[in-house]
């Protein structure tokens, strides 16, 4: 069974062929395993190159602990590069069919390395689209009790949810842990933990629901700008600084699709052990 490792600003992940899969009878475990850092190949989550009848392909993705998230913004962009790389697409701007819809990659240059700039669509706001168990339109600045604290937080779908907090504690992984399992989450939450530093910068700390603390959430930086425009703290286009890189993301107007820029790497290529395939076949 052959794979791709790649990343994007470090949030990594191992693609497979959707035909290779076929065999495999939990997707979940296995994702699991071949994402475990020191069991399988390592990385954040797994990405399957699979058919689809309303686009060329669809990307579909499993975090590390198995479960299946509707999108992955850094992950398209690893996807887009993938097949670009390899002649499968005949134009760099190409339509993927994902679990939120629709989104629209375009493969460019920058300084001599292949990058993407991705329509990540519109955001979502309603608080019964994210999905968040309060009775609002829109979820800004709500004051959520963890471990005997008070964050104001605010709810932002872009196909999967996101909980933006302008707060960086000490103890932000303890926080994004009790925040991503949350009741108030009937499907979990990631939670990104931000620092604005001027309008048109901010730094991120991410915390991935199904996967724990990332360098980089290409989504997430999207919710962060989209919350911190609906807060007033950002300009429509803004420097989304993450631990592995910086990520360009604007958001237009509030009726428009939501873009975000960066690079995507391809790492190596390999095969997986017979030994390990055996467990899933
Ligand atoms: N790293 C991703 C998001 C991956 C899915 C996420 N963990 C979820 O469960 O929603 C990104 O770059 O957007």
């Amino acid at each position: 069974m052959r794979f791709v490792k790649m990343h994007g600003l470090g949030n990594d992940f191992v693609i497979f062929e959707w035909k290779e899969l076929q065999g495999v009878k939990d997707i979940a475990s296995f994702s699991k395993r071949v994402c475990d850092r020191h069991f399988g190949v390592g990385a954040d989550g797994v990405i399957l190159v699979a058919p689809s009848d309303r686009a060329p392909f669809a990307m579909r993705i499993f975090n590390a602990d198995g479960s299946e998230a509707e999108m992955c913004g850094n992950g398209i962009r690893c996807f887009a590069v993938y097949l670009w790389k390899r002649g499968r697409v005949a134009d760099r701007e190409f339509p993927v069919d994902t679990k939120a819809g629709i989104i629209v990659p375009r493969v460019t240059e920058r300084n001599g390395k292949l990058a993407v700039k991705v329509n990540m669509g519109k955001p979502r706001l309603r608080a019964s689209f994210i999905p968040i168990d309060v009775d609002a339109e829109q979820v800004v600045d709500y004051p959520l009790q963890v471990d005997g604290k008070t964050f104001a937080l605010t709810a932002v779908s872009m196909g999967n949810p996101h909980a933006v907090i302008f707060d960086l504690p000490g103890d932000w992984e303890k926080v994004g842990e009790s925040i991503e399992k949350h009741p108030l989450f009937p499907h979990k939450t990631n939670v990104e933990f931000v620092k604005v530093q001027n309008r048109k910068e901010a730094l991120v700390k991410v915390w991935e629901r199904g996967v724990g603390p990332t360098l980089a959430c290409g989504t997430g930086a999207c919710a962060v700008l989209v919350a911190g425009v609906l807060k007033g703290v950002l300009d429509r286009e803004a420097q989304i600084h993450l631990p592995g890189g910086t990520l360009l993301v604007s958001w237009p107007d509030n009726q428009s699709d939501v873009f975000m820029e960066g690079p995507a790497e391809e790492v190596f290529e390999g095969k997986l052990s017979e030994e390990v395939l055996k467990v899933w076949k």
